[in-house]
């Protein structure tokens, strides 16, 4: 395949229609006009012209009781003198749209095209030269055969494609180019969703009414709207029910969570919003339900655009617009009753009894064994459509759109800046508030590995009760014991963090893709939860093994041994976020970690003597915590002693008469004490920062 020469740039100007002369006002007639579904006039009369501005009590506050109020909308139009969609509502239209996907791509499930011994990245056209309008308080639904595109178009429309995939052709929202702010302006309900299953539902819409609402915006409030909205999308009495992941006992159902998804969207009160098949895994009275709450949104000048699948004749006749798609392409646009006329007109009556969505689909499907020809009636349509009185309304509207925000006086309104963000401390606390709630209701994360702390602590103690003398065997079973606190607050925090960013990253991304906080707040967040289990654990157990295996009974000695066992964990753990961070699978992450685990092993000092090491891996040890933690517990152990016995009986073993020689025989210096705890705290930050640079490459991709 011959890849398609394709800008880069996300929307621009290069297919641009120019548009003869013509004043606002006489723009403003001629929209209005068409949005009524009127054809353009020869002339257009400035004495005809409509106000500007929706007079109050009109539809923008108070729609009338089952009156269309997507012509409602349309009749009221904005002002042309600023850009103020959270104000006016927003007119998104999109024009000559195409959507490719290059190889490598999510989804994309190929490499390229191979020629030679270079390798091509193949590109692969999903939208086609798409064009539509949607006006405040229209419910549109997008309609096709799986694989249609129109997930595809929705993400393009809404300004989040997945990386990879490149839009070329003009989106616009009341005369300006889609961009990021359509993250603050727009809601978009994906199809799968992602929560944190820990959560309550109503912990779950605090938490992001915090992080998304304008900061001055109060506890009574917030919790005001919580309850509205769940009582609005059927979820009150599951307030305090948990979201729960698969397999746990007490979970919300498919249904439920789609709902709270939706619920979380509708906090900001978007003007656009997006729902990626809303009414997929639904009964049909739960999608009924669903789509009127969307109605009863889009009557408040909300502009929706759903995708959806084969829904029944009812769910059908309750979007105001239909958009067909058939292999990237437009089959036809405009209202549902219309659709089936279109199709009829052109050999495709509906029959009766039939439900009408499943007919229209079915026309635009490839059957199977019949693949060409399918093709070919699908591409007639689409052709047919383009040629339409109906596409051509639509383009009026598009081009006015265009023309409007090319030759307007626009004042762009920084809207951002009406809405206070959330400080960063403030995420942060709250980011780190909802890992601590994880972190404490599940117990495989704290309190077994409490437990097992504490039952490896009983037996290692134990086991060395009774062994530590003053002998040149007491000097080996003191080491021993030492290694065993060391390397026990080492693998297994090591690899138990390992799967906390490839398990969360899909959620973590969608949320800071969309503005909910910064890889900085999450990255802080998660490592402040964990802390306090990282504190807690080794002095347990080093407070059990210590005192059972009887080592040095000085305050002084212990605490060098549970300050140094602490910071051992503490580095282990971070060391196991940066593993984690770099890697974007936990087997990918293992495979990187157990080579590294044996050069922390072998330069810990107990199984090699450090200074033999060959000269080239001399540096290694400089890297390993487990050879600092080693030197400042022996220091700890064996600085000062005078009083050590040699074996009479075996003159094989050492004899080592004072601590000095222990520490000597070891290589290890009594000075190196707070060199080596102050090590362990750059090893701490250095891992930790990297960690963070990885997972914030992440998001840059
Ligand atoms: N990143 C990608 N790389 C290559 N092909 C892709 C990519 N994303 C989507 N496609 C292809 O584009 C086509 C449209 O995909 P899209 O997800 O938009 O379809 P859809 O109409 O939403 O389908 P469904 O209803 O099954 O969700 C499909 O054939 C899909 O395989």
């Amino acid at each position: 395949m011959s890849a398609p020469q394709v800008s880069t740039r996300r929307t621009g100007g290069t297919s641009r229609k120019s548009l003869p002369p013509m004043t606002k006002q006489s723009a403003i007639k001629l929209l209005n006009m068409v949005a009524n579904g009127r054809k353009r006039p020869s002339s257009i009369n400035d004495q005809q012209l409509v106000p500007l501005e929706p007079p109050p009590g009109s539809c923008l506050s108070s729609p009338p009781p089952g009156g269309s109020s997507s012509r409602c909308y349309q009749s009221s139009l904005r002002s042309y003198s600023k850009w103020s969609p959270t104000e006016q509502g927003a007119t998104l239209v999109w024009r000559d749209l195409c959507v490719y996907a290059t190889a490598g791509s999510a989804g994309s499930g190929d490499g390229g095209v191979r020629t030679g011994n270079t390798q091509r990245p193949s590109i692969k056209r999903i939208i086609n030269n798409v064009s539509g309008a949607v006006t405040p308080g229209t419910l549109i639904a997008l309609m096709g055969s799986s694989g249609a595109g129109k997930s595809t178009l929705m993400s393009a429309l809404a300004y989040r494609t997945p990386p990879g995939t490149v839009v070329q052709g003009d989106i616009l929202v009341n005369g300006q180019p889609v961009g990021p702010y359509m993250y603050r302006l727009s809601g978009f309900v994906h199809q799968d969703d992602l929560f944190v299953g820990s959560l309550t539902v109503h912990e779950h819409m605090y938490f992001m009414a915090k992080l998304r609402l304008d900061r001055r915006v109060g506890h009574r409030t917030i919790d005001q709207t919580i309850r509205d909205l769940l009582e609005r999308t059927g979820l009150a009495r599951c307030a305090r029910t948990r979201i729960g992941e698969a397999g746990d006992g007490k979970m919300l159902s498919g249904g439920e969570k789609k709902r709270l998804a939706f619920a979380t969207e509708l906090l900001t009160k978007p003007t656009l919003l997006f729902c990626d098949e809303p009414t997929t895994g639904l009964d049909s009275f739960s999608a009924q339900a669903l789509v009127s709450t969307l109605q009863q949104l889009a009557r408040r000048g909300t502009a929706i655009i759903c995708t959806i699948h084969q829904p029944s004749s009812q769910l059908f006749s309750m979007f105001d617009q239909v958009m067909l798609l058939a292999e990237g392409r437009v089959a036809y646009a405009g209202r549902p009753h219309d659709a089936l006329a279109f199709f009829a007109q052109h050999g495709h009556a509906c029959p009766p009894n039939y439900n009408p969505a499943e007919y229209l689909i079915g026309a635009l499907a490839t059957a199977p064994g019949y693949e060409q020809a399918s093709q070919r009636a699908a591409h007639r349509l689409c052709d047919l459509y383009a040629v339409s009185e109906a596409a051509g309304q639509r383009d009026v509207l598009i081009n006015l759109e265009v023309h409007m925000a090319e030759s307007g006086d626009y004042r762009v309104t920084e809207e951002q800046h009406l809405t206070r963000r959330p400080h960063w401390l403030h995420t942060t606390l709250w980011l780190t508030y909802r890992a601590l709630l994880t972190v404490v209701r599940d117990p495989t994360v704290q309190y077994k590995r409490l437990l097992q702390k504490i039952a490896i602590a009983l037996m290692a103690g134990l086991c060395f009760a009774g062994t530590i003398e003053p002998t040149q065997l007491g000097i080996q079973a003191t080491q021993g014991i030492l290694f065993i606190l060391i390397s026990e607050n080492t693998f297994t925090p090591m690899y138990a963090v390992l799967s906390v960013f490839p398990e969360t990253f899909p959620l973590f991304m969608r949320e800071t893709k969309s503005g909910l906080y910064r890889t900085s707040q999450y990255y802080v967040a998660n490592v402040v939860a964990m802390l306090p289990g990282l504190v807690l654990e080794p002095l347990v157990f080093v407070l059990i093994a210590y005192w059972l295996a009887a080592l040095r009974p000085t305050l002084y000695a212990f605490a060098v041994t549970a300050i140094a066992a602490t910071l051992v964990m503490n580095v282990s753990t971070a060391c196991g976020c940066f593993f984690s961070a770099a890697f974007n699978s936990l087997p990918l992450a293992m495979a990187y970690l157990v080579p590294f685990d044996y050069i922390l092993m072998i330069t810990s000092g107990v199984f090699i003597h450090l200074n033999t090491m060959p000269a080239a891996t001399r540096w290694l040890p400089y890297i390993s915590w487990m050879m600092y933690a080693n030197e400042a517990m022996s220091i700890a152990q064996w600085d000062g002693v005078t009083n050590l016995t040699c074996s009479t009986v075996d003159d094989k073993l050492p004899c080592l008469r004072t601590g000095h020689e222990v520490l000597e025989h070891y290589s290890f210096d009594e000075a190196h004490l707070s060199l080596n705890l102050w090590a362990m705290v750059l090893l701490y930050c250095g891992f930790h920062v990297l960690g963070y640079l990885f997972l914030w490459r992440k998001t840059k991709r």
